[in-house]
């Protein structure tokens, strides 16, 4: 199904768990008018294994059986280019289990600290709607934690044409370059009623 068949929602029920990410989305909604946004982090939804879509398409469409009614979801990947792309959609886990350091640990065996922060945000209009995608990708540099540690792996995710890493930079200009600041962008174009065919 085509982004445009869907009618464009006034009203975003966003569905998470995590703080970051719902301060970020609605600092990047503000000067949006028309749209509202509130949030629901009661419902935990089991995310199954696959793809970063396949998670974030399956994740969506039980978000909106659940709720009963349109319903946005989010999912954060980081991928390690020396692995494959792992730990990918379950770089949550990762960092759980072994932390900033871990994470350091698990690249020292590489040269290439390249790494990839991927957002995908799904909307699906309704129990049955075929969920919707609008993804951003952003390119950066494992490093050993530099900065407040505030949001998830922000310490060791350095944004080289910075220099700096997330954790280190103002707000607005982590917004202007992020992952979820791109995948945002997409969302805001298609809520505006553009017709947004790419991923
Ligand atoms: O911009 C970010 N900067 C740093 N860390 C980040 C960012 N965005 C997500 N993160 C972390 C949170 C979690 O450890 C993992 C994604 O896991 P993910 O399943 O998508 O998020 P979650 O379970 O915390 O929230 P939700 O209820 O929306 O599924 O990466
Ligand atoms: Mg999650």
């Amino acid at each position: 199904m085509s982004k445009s068949a869907t009618s464009r929602p006034t009203h975003l029920i966003f569905l998470t768990s995590n703080a970051g990410k719902l301060r970020e989305f609605q600092a990047g909604m503000s000067n949006v008018p028309n749209i509202t946004v509130t949030n629901r982090a009661d419902v935990d939804i089991d995310e199954i294994q696959g793809t970063i879509e396949e998670i974030a398409i399956d994740k969506c469409r039980r978000a909106a059986e659940i709720i009963g009614g349109p319903v946005l979801t989010e999912d954060t990947a980081l991928e390690f280019r020396a692995l494959g792309g792992l730990p990918g959609p379950y770089i949550k886990y990762f960092l759980m289990a072994i932390g900033h350091e871990g994470l350091n640990n698990l690249l020292a065996a590489y040269e290439d600290k390249t790494i990839y922060a991927v957002c995908t945000f799904a909307y699906c209009a309704g129990p049955g709607s075929q969920p919707i995608l609008f993804q951003g990708r952003t390119e950066g540099k494992l490093v050993p934690a530099r900065g407040p540690s505030a949001f998830g792996w922000d310490p060791c995710f350095e944004y080289p044409p910075a220099g700096q890493t997330y954790a280190e930079m103002d707000k607005e200009e982590k917004n202007k370059i992020s992952h979820r600041g791109k995948a945002q962008e997409k969302l805001k174009r298609w809520l505006a009623g553009e017709e947004i065919d790419a991923l």
